[in-house]
């Protein structure tokens, strides 16, 4: 009790809201009890088979429901489960006024009484990532990226006896050697080479059609950026990059999480002849500012007509703010 206390005077002293938010959630995950307590008065966000519940507003955009606890106790009654199964709720974040939020995946009940209950729709995370908007989208990978590492880390990988999360779910230990297990992500860096001019961009087989993105890759184990950064440009178009600047970072949920490293590369325009490794890419071209200006000014493809030439990422992707960068950056 007396570290509960602790908590939440540490955090409630700090002068910036920052710090004591993230002091805050850092007390939830270090303490079961305090995070049952916040457990029982949270902000919850829905899932039914790591897909997240929708509402669309009069306007016809996109949120996330907003629930409370004791509205998804009440669902849970209504639904014939028992409330047992809100101790399954995996912390994400919280407010700015310090309200925990939590996620839950109610897939074992039935989705349409759900649906209708709620009065939304659960949406495929590929789509509603899109959909939504602002924070919210990031949110809700992060938060169906912890359910799907809970629902896949049941086990320990070294003695086959069941794991146990902390109330928080930011950690799972093996009931047998202790192991703790912390949620994984592999690292990834995604690159947009330039020649000065123009700037390199590149599909998969498996890509919508007529999509062109910058070049990205898994890290290699023991690898620094640098190096994957120089190998994947090297393995994908043959060009030697020159040099490179850091850009941003983005959590990337598809297929599995990514941690994605976006930089900046540059090559020498004498050696910027592509050799395509055609295993891994299906097409990379060189593409000019205008024709980036013009693909970036052309309104988000939603399928029916043809798409356009090249379909850049959308807004929410890095590799789209890599290109933006580019062209602001050539342009002044
Ligand atoms: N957010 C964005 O803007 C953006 C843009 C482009 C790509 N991406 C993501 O970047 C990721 C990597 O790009 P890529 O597919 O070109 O990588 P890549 O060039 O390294 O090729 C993928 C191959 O690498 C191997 N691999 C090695 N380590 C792996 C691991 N930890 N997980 C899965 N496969 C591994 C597999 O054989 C796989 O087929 C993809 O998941 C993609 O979704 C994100
Ligand atoms: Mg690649």
């Amino acid at each position: 009790m007396l570290r509960v206390l602790q908590i939440v005077r540490l955090s409630s002293r700090c002068s910036s809201s920052f710090v004591s938010r993230m002091r805050f959630l850092n007390g939830l995950k270090q303490n079961d009890d305090v995070c049952s307590a916040a457990l029982q008065d949270a902000h919850m966000f829905l899932f039914h088979r790591l897909s997240p519940l929708l509402q669309r507003n009069h306007q016809g955009t996109f949120r996330t429901a907003e629930l409370r606890t004791s509205d998804v106790q009440s669902l849970l009654e209504n639904l014939g489960s028992d409330r047992t199964l809100l101790q399954e709720a995996v912390l994400i974040g919280c407010t700015e006024q310090n309200q925990a939020q939590f996620c839950l995946d109610i897939g074992g009940l039935d989705q349409t009484a759900a649906e209708e209950l709620c009065g939304g729709t659960f949406v495929d995370l590929r789509k509603s990532f899109f959909l939504l908007s602002g924070a919210e989208a990031p949110l809700v990978a992060k938060a169906q990226a912890l359910l799907r590492w809970h629902q896949t880390s049941g086990f320990c990988s070294a003695t086959g006896q069941p794991t146990h999360r902390n109330q928080a779910g930011s950690q799972r230990t093996c009931s047998s050697s202790g192991i703790i297990y912390y949620p994984k992500m592999s690292p990834v860096v995604i690159v947009l080479v330039s020649d000065g001019e123009r700037c390199l961009l590149g599909r998969q087989a498996t890509f919508p059609r007529g999509l062109y993105s910058a070049l990205a890759g898994f890290c290699d184990m023991g690898e620094t950026l640098e190096e994957t950064l120089s190998r994947e440009v090297a393995e994908e178009v043959g060009l030697e990059v020159q040099s490179f600047s850091f850009s941003s970072s983005q959590h990337w949920p598809f297929p599995q999480s990514s941690f994605m490293m976006a930089c900046h590369a540059s090559v020498s325009p004498a050696h910027s002849q592509l050799c395509v490794d055609h295993s891994e890419l299906e097409d990379a071209r060189w593409f000019s500012q205008q024709e980036v200006l013009s693909a970036l000014q052309t309104p988000p493809h939603r399928g029916g007509r043809a798409p356009p030439s090249p379909w850049l990422p959308p807004k929410h992707a890095v590799a789209h703010r890599l290109i933006t960068e580019w062209i602001q950056n050539t342009r002044s």
